[in-house]
């Protein structure tokens, strides 16, 4: 998937005026290159209010991240479960209209999830960094902070705000910022979960010697289908690379039974992340042993 990370609509200035000069094609061709639009506006809004700097200093003071990767690794499921606080989706609005993510999370740590993963865009998904910080104090999972990063600034907001993962999306990233904020997280203490969709960004990926956590998408973030084909394709041609015994994958969005557990767990997948089959029910820790059962 080829995203573009500005829009090409430049803005030209002329003395005091300001024009916005239309260019064909300046709309945004999917829904992840309009968050990745609108994320570069809010990341550099963010900034002008509190430098990088401000974070770096205050991430010094963090309590220690927890080991996000071991906890799947000796996940309390086969497959180990992220379960995510997730109140709507572009794809499918609000999920969720009682939403509490403090309750949320804590019915998902008695339900057996072995990490939780909280979205904290507010644009397009309802989130908030006050949720992710919120879940830390209440509950003693690892925590995903489920972001569109883009920039080192939101990895430094994600460790002060509770995180102990990131999610760093390889559609989006070029092979040296994977690289780049990988290293930064592992300095923090952190587990970077690296999120592909196809073959040619798989590859990428396990050519990355610090990726060590792969995320498969089900989901196709330009026109939302959802096929849990995507994992045993991407797993099989995995399974042949040198470094496939090294790596952990988790399979990534779609999971609503658990038929469809047993499908990813027999590709190959050793942790699900699971969102809205999850949100949708009464009581969703509850929910995690139906699916795994
Ligand atoms: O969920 C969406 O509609 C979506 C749209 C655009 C970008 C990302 C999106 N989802 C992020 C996720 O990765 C999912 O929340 C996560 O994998 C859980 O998926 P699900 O179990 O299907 O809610």
């Amino acid at each position: 998937m080829k995203i573009r990370r500005r829009s090409p609509n430049p803005t030209v200035a002329v003395d005091t005026l300001r024009y916005q000069v239309k260019v064909p094609d300046s709309e945004p061709r999917n829904i992840l290159e309009k968050i990745v639009w609108h994320k570069e506006v809010e990341i550099q809004r963010l900034r002008e209010r509190t430098p990088l700097a401000e974070l770096q200093r205050q991430v010094l003071t963090a309590p220690p991240a927890l080991d996000f990767a071991t906890a799947l690794r000796d996940g309390k499921t086969s497959p180990a479960v992220i379960a995510e606080v997730k109140k709507a989706s572009p794809s499918k609005g609000v999920i969720r209209e009682d939403f509490d993510p403090v309750a949320i999370s804590t019915s998902y740590e008695n339900g057996g999830a072995s990490c939780l993963s909280v979205l904290t865009d507010k644009e397009f998904f309802q989130g908030s960094l006050d949720y992710l910080a919120q879940v830390r104090q209440s509950v003693k999972l690892p925590l995903l902070c489920k972001e569109f990063i883009i920039y080192p600034y939101q990895i430094y907001q994600a460790r002060i705000h509770g995180a102990d993962a990131i999610l760093l999306i390889a559609a989006i990233l070029s092979d040296k910022d994977l690289g780049y904020f990988t290293r930064i997280a592992k300095a923090l203490g952190m587990t970077a979960l690296v999120e592909v969709h196809t073959a040619e960004e798989l590859d990428r990926v396990l050519n990355l010697e610090q990726v060590q956590v792969i995320g498969v998408n089900n989901r196709n973030l330009e026109d939302f289908s959802v096929s849990l084909e995507t994992t045993h394709q991407l797993l099989a041609q995995a399974s042949s690379h040198p470094r496939a015994n090294e790596i952990l994958f988790v399979s990534e969005s779609g999971i609503h039974q658990s038929s469809d557990v047993a499908y990813v767990a027999q590709a190959g997948a050793k942790a699900i992340l699971v969102g809205e089959s999850l949100m949708r029910q009464p009581d969703p820790g509850n929910a995690i042993g139906q699916l795994m059962a």
